[in-house]
């Protein structure tokens, strides 16, 4: 059959979709102490939008995360990731997609601490061989304010500045998506609020895709939509959520994580 004339699958990425899952799953062990860690979840993540995974401790959210960008391997179901079937590619060119496609941000930082705010920055672009647009350049370093700390080194960097420079150094390469793990979780509620507003800007202003996951309903609440992960499933996809709305639908996952245990109980 040709191409032209071929149905395309009900789930398959179209031009918006940047990301996506198709009933993925992801087992940790084997026998008896397997851990299903994601089970079955299809979800796609559309392009210029910021998606924030919610739920409780063990739910899933870094697994999924992770299986999305490329970070590990799924078990079951497929993952596609720019066009490209992550699940299908040998290791030489997954790297090559992770480092060509995505950007990360991590709850520590993870700044280099001899290099400067600048070497920090360029460091996924010299690796792979790139050289930066002077222009995309200033463009990043101004939007996030960082034009007079780029000879610092991270020592020399408050804890909001290091991570201004690891969502600069996330962005510089124009990836698909930018995943953030935690991203405030080492800030205090005045500087995560900051650097929210930085990673909403990238949305809105620079057109980048963001997959964030946190525990933080605040935090989820400055994004486009939230998925709420429970044992391993997508229990809810929230729209635009508030605040009040993020602490009603966590807690109902921690409800039903409650039942669940209690049923495991009765039934032991
Ligand atoms: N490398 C691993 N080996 C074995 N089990 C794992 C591994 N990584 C995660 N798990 C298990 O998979 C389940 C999901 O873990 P995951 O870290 O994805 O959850 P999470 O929702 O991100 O949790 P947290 O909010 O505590 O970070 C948990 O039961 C966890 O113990």
């Amino acid at each position: 059959m040709s191409t032209a004339t071929r149905p395309a699958p009900p789930d398959a990425p179209t031009s918006t979709v940047v990301a996506s899952a198709l009933d993925l799953s992801k087992v940790y062990g084997s026998g008896s102490t397997a851990v299903r860690a994601v089970d079955g979840v299809s979800v796609n993540i559309h392009r210029g939008t910021f998606t924030a995974i919610m739920g409780p401790s063990g739910s899933g959210k870094s697994t999924l995360m992770h299986c999305l960008a490329g970070l590990d391997r799924t078990t079951g179901g497929k993952v596609f990731l720019a066009g490209q079937e992550l699940s299908a590619l040998d290791d030489r060119r997954l790297t090559r997609v992770r480092r060509d496609q995505v950007g990360f941000v991590f709850q520590s930082f993870n700044l280099l601490p001899t290099l400067t705010a600048r070497e920090n920055m360029l460091l996924p672009l010299d690796l792979a061989g790139r050289r930066p647009d002077p222009d995309h350049l200033r463009e990043v370093v101004d939007a996030l304010g960082l034009a007079d700390r780029l000879g610092h080194r991270p020592s020399e960097l408050s804890g909001g500045q290091q991570q201004r420079v690891a969502i600069a150094r996330a962005l510089l390469t124009r990836p698909a998506v930018v995943f953030a793990d935690e991203p405030t979780g080492a800030l205090d509620s005045a500087t995560a609020e900051e650097v929210l507003g930085l990673l909403r800007d990238s949305v809105t202003r620079l057109g980048q895709t963001v997959v964030m996951v946190t525990h933080d309903p605040q935090a989820a609440s400055v994004a486009d939509r939230v998925l709420v992960m429970g044992d391993g499933r997508l229990v809810d996809d929230l729209d635009r959520p508030t605040p009040e709305q993020l602490l009603a639908a966590t807690a109902g996952g921690r409800a039903r994580h409650a039942v669940d245990e209690r049923a495991d109980e009765v039934g032991s």
